[in-house]
């Protein structure tokens, strides 16, 4: 008896905008994944080279991409009928971008966030910018963080990642588009978390570059990863966060990837700062987007707003204002001077216990009770 032929499965039409490094791997990801996707960069010359030599040479030297991988140069042709739409330009560029993207999207199209900034002047996270301008249903929203940097994934290093959004179905339709050998999606609906993490992360990594730049070891580095673990907690607690995603792939996870790269370019950019360059001379020479130079302002108006300590990143901004010697970044990590130094333990800054003890230990019952291989962000 003849076999009965299923139909192949169509594939997902994905654009994503934005061809640096980050936006060029994920097109990698989402193309290895099975995607039909279509990659916009700003200048037609590498989106030819991206589309006839399956190159990106100015962010991704070296790399092969996928041969069905197309890109342009013009929005409206990278947007038609896409479902999804993944975004990876620069925070700051974002609200114009989205207004030029907006007469070609898709009503019901998903709209992903894979920045990793606030808006200056603003304050807002990038799906709340996303939200803002192109006014669609938060359940069309979702963002992606972890320990993510793209050289490592370009290159097929196994990673994994947390998509967001208040929808889980989104969150869950968006994770099985984005899912290959090399790149694990974990879901959670804790959007504000998500994304707080990503961006926070930056600013501590800074704070690693400085301290390495200066000279100092590991003791001075463990111990702003582990204060700046805190703070990050602190704030995006006081925001509305799930503490258990702050100590998941998205917080702690991609704290350590940024903090330890040498590939992370705020670590770059705190490390020439601990050299002894000015922030002017530092964005001179980094000619890739550095998120935590342009956060570190509206982070701290959020925190004052929120009654937040943020000693490390308030340190951060004083070695970028150049009133802060770098040698004198030091983990004593707290900006109350009445306050005996280093006595503060992680647990009694919350009364009951603080968010990260109760985080751990939700996790260490989720390690004892099961939880099966359920692909929800538990970690
Ligand atoms: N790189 C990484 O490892 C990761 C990055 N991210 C996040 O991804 C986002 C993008 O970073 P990344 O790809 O690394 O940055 P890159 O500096 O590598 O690339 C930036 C891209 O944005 C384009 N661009 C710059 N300015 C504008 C503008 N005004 N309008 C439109 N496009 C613009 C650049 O185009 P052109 O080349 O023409 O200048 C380039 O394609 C950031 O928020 C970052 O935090 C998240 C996870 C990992
Ligand atoms: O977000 C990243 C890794 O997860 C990339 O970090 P940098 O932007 O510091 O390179």
């Amino acid at each position: 008896m003849a076999k009965t032929k299923t139909a192949p499965r169509a594939r997902t039409r994905v654009a994503v905008l934005g061809a640096g490094s980050w936006g060029t791997t994920f097109a990698k990801i989402l193309a290895d994944s099975g995607a039909d996707v279509m990659l916009w960069a700003r200048r037609p010359e590498l989106a030819r080279e991206i589309s006839e030599a399956k190159r990106n040479s100015d962010y991704l030297a070296g790399i092969n991409l996928p041969i069905s991988l197309r890109a342009t140069s013009r929005l409206d042709l990278a947007l038609a009928g896409a479902e999804q739409v993944y975004v990876s330009v620069p925070s700051q560029a974002l609200r114009e971008n989205l207004a030029a993207a907006q007469p070609h999207l898709h009503a019901d199209a998903t709209v992903v966030s894979l920045m990793k900034g606030v808006e200056k002047g603003t304050g807002l996270r990038m799906s709340e910018v996303v939200a803002e301008v192109l006014r669609i249903d938060p359940a069309q929203i979702a963002v992606i963080s972890g320990p993510n940097l793209a050289l490592e994934i370009a290159k097929e290093q196994p990673t994994a990642a947390v998509v967001s959004s208040t929808s889980l179905e989104t969150a869950q339709a968006v994770a099985m588009v984005a899912s290959n050998p090399y790149f694990r999606t974990f879901v959670n609906t804790d959007v504000i978390g998500t994304e707080f993490g990503g961006v926070l992360k930056n600013l501590i990594a800074v704070a690693i570059g400085i301290v390495d730049g200066v000279g100092y070891g590991e003791n001075t580095k463990a111990s702003i990863i582990t204060r700046g673990l805190v703070e990050i907690t602190d704030f995006a607690v006081a925001y509305g966060a799930a503490p258990e995603t702050m100590s998941g792939l998205a917080g702690l996870g991609d704290l350590i990837a940024t903090c330890q790269s040498p590939l992370s370019r705020n670590n770059t950019a705190g490390r020439l700062l601990g050299q002894g360059y000015s922030e002017a001379d530092v964005v001179k020479q980094m000619n890739q987007t550095t998120e935590g130079l342009a956060s570190v302002g509206p982070i701290l108006e959020l925190a004052r707003a929120q009654g937040v300590e943020m000693p490390i990143v308030e340190q951060v901004r004083q070695v970028l204002a150049g009133t802060l010697d770098p040698r004198d970044l030091a983990p004593h990590l707290t900006t109350d001077t009445d306050e005996p130094q280093g006595e503060r333990t992680i647990d009694d800054k919350t009364p009951g216990g603080g968010p990260l003890r109760r985080a751990f230990q939700r996790a260490l019952h989720q390690l004892r009770h099961g939880g099966g291989s359920a692909p929800r962000d538990r970690s």
